[in-house]
């Protein structure tokens, strides 16, 4: 199992410590090849792509080590928060297409269904690298700058709050390399905006998304007018649900993204079977009292989840 080793610097909001332990100098951290993983303040892990020279393409190292990264995380109990960004030039140029062409796909097996049944679990495999995301408890903050392509789009539809600069565009890219997005965005992006024709239009023709229209259908929530403005919002941000109570900000979470699959009955009687542990909690009554004296649920000492 990979263990993280996380630099806690410690720093107040959005301080020039926090934002540079946030930038790209530094590369990947180890046992990651693709991925920096830091604690720029606390209870907040900040994920960096680290594939720069190449975009932050996919490779199969990529693949395998955000899952190793967000099991690590969803256990780490120090941790309340994730923000999620790329390197470089760009947030990510989607599935390393070198990789793709000569290992994804080669043929393994002596027959079809030999053959088929090894694709199928590849596919798999890469799936579970962004439902990690989705499944792990700590809500994820994705920052989005330049361009998110193919399974960058489908990385980003498994986090749950999604922030863009002004220079960054979508592109759900997979038609134009002959094949059908298959880890995620088919099923999670028409989840994320309303419009049913939008979503067909951007995955039927590949055609770019840019910042203003990500915001105005609802892709994104918050657009920055440019990259450290936009790691300093995402911090700040992710500051903000790190101080409240972990078992009001994961079960908000978990809740979510239940009612997201089911029904408005059975979420009530999902929340309402969550709740009848979850109300017990301390935090309950120290966060109550801080509202009650006017004081932010940030002054609030909660203990580990
Ligand atoms: C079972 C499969 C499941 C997953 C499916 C996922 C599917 C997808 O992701 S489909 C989308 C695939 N991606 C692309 O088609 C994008 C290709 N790249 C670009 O269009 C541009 O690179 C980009 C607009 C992102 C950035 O342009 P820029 O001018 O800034 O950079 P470049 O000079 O083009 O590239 C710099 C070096 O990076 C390498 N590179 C870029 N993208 C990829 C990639 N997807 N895979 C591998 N390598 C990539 C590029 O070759 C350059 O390398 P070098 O020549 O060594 O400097």
């Amino acid at each position: 199992t990979a263990v993280l080793q996380l630099p806690n610097s410690g720093s107040r909001l959005s301080s020039p410590a926090v934002l540079r332990a946030m930038s790209s100098s530094a590369g990947p951290t180890p046992p990651y090849t693709t991925l920096a993983v830091s604690r720029p303040a606390p209870a907040v892990t900040h994920v960096e792509i680290h594939r720069p020279d190449k975009r932050n393409a996919m490779n199969k190292a990529f693949w395998r080590e955000m899952v190793e990264c967000f099991s690590e995380i969803s256990e780490d109990q120090d941790c309340r928060a994730v923000v999620v960004s790329g390197a470089g030039k760009t947030f990510t140029a989607g599935i390393d297409i070198v990789d793709l062409a000569g290992e994804v796909l080669q043929p393994r097996g002596d027959d079809t269904a030999r053959i088929s049944y090894n694709i199928r679990k590849t596919i798999t495999h890469f799936q579970e690298s962004f439902s990690a995301i989705e499944r792990c408890p700590k809500p994820v903050l994705v920052a989005i700058h330049g361009a998110c392509v193919g399974g960058g789009v489908d990385l980003i539809t498994a986090c749950d709050i999604r922030l863009c600069t002004q220079d960054a565009w979508f592109q759900v890219k997979e038609v134009d390399i002959g094949l059908a997005a298959d880890v995620g965005t088919l099923q999670r992006l028409p989840k994320v905006i309303g419009s049913r024709s939008l979503v067909n239009e951007l995955a039927l023709t590949a055609r770019k998304m840019y910042a203003d229209e990500a915001k105005s259908s609802g892709l994104v929530s918050r657009v920055f007018q440019h990259k450290a403005a936009l790691m300093a919002g995402a911090l700040e941000m992710a500051e903000e649900i790190a101080g409240r109570s972990p078992v009001a900000v994961q079960g908000t979470k978990i809740n979510l993204l239940y009612s997201r699959d089911h029904s408005v009955e059975e979420g009530l009687q999902f929340m309402a079977a969550w709740n009848m542990s979850m109300l017990q909690t301390a935090d309950l009554m120290k966060s109550a009292q801080a509202s009650m004296e006017k004081k932010s649920p940030r002054t609030v000492a909660f203990a580990k989840l």
